[in-house]
């Protein structure tokens, strides 16, 4: 039996396609009972879904549902009040080769605007110990290949996006946690990202993203995860829901105001 993926070293032959992220035991991210208190307020509470390997995760719920605060919890960058998030089996902290395991996007990723966008990828892979040759990779699977020898301050919003994909992908991981990442983007850029995301689900990885284009979620993803005020409200296909996405996710959040 192979090794588990986490304990094994990244390399530029393994990035290559033909290589599946699910075909180990243990795959995906599971959220258990998980809550999180900020004094007073309760912005998770007792949270409990999976996001399956293989397949495109939708995460939403309007502001302020907790979204974000479940997002960072599984990445360890916030610690839960109760409960754990698991990815590929194993508490982030508790993950031997963290970068490859999860990458992730999160709504404030800063770049410094006077590096041009390779620099930042080689600072970021050469910080991780992962190999030089990825940045040129990762920089053509985001369409960013032309642009990499430009200052970031000279980006638009949606080549930043591209550019904290990049990132996200250096390590080429089996999961992917990307908070609103169609924000910014034009139409000819949401369907680039669909068809991005749709391809990484398809190599095996587990993705999970949050957004509030619903016409977006409902062309891209295989399952959701929907919350409100914290609490869960649906998890599952899809294609289970009850009726047009819009609709359902109104009836489930209480769109009525
Ligand atoms: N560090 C913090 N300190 C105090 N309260 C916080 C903190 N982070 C989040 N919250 C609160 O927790 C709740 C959930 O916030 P969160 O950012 O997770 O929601 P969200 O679903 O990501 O929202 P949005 O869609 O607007 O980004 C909100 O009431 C928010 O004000």
């Amino acid at each position: 039996m192979t090794p588990p993926r986490d304990d094994s070293t990244p390399s530029a032959a393994e990035s290559s396609v033909g290589v599946r992220y699910d075909d180990e035991p243990g795959t995906g991210i599971s959220v258990r009972g998980l809550t999180k208190r900020f004094g007073s307020v309760t912005a998770v509470r007792d949270l409990t879904f999976d996001v399956p390997a293989g397949q495109v995760t939708g995460f939403l719920g309007p502001n302020g549902a907790g979204k974000s605060t479940t997002l960072r919890m599984i990445l360890g960058l916030v610690r839960p009040t109760s409960g754990e998030a698991l990815v590929g089996g194993r508490r982030f902290a508790d993950l031997p080769q963290p970068r490859r395991a999860v990458g992730a996007v999160l709504e404030a990723t800063g770049f410094h605007p006077g590096r041009r966008g390779r620099d930042h990828l080689r600072v970021a892979a050469r910080a991780a110990g992962l190999p030089a040759g990825r940045v040129d990779e990762v920089l053509d699977r985001v369409g960013l290949a032309d642009a990499a020898g430009r200052r970031v301050r000279g980006y638009s919003l949606g080549m930043r996006q591209r550019l904290g994909l990049a990132a996200a992908l250096l390590g080429d991981p089996a999961a992917l946690i990307l908070d609103e990442p169609a924000n910014g983007l034009d139409p000819a850029g949401m369907a680039w990202l669909r068809g991005l995301i749709r391809g990484l689900a398809a190599e095996g990885r587990t993705v999970l993203f949050s957004s509030h284009v619903l016409s977006e979620v409902a062309q891209t993803v295989d399952h959701l995860v929907i919350v409100h005020e914290g609490a869960l409200r649906y998890a599952g296909p899809l294609a289970d829901l009850d009726g047009p996405l819009e609709k359902a996710f109104l009836d489930l959040v209480g769109g009525d105001r």
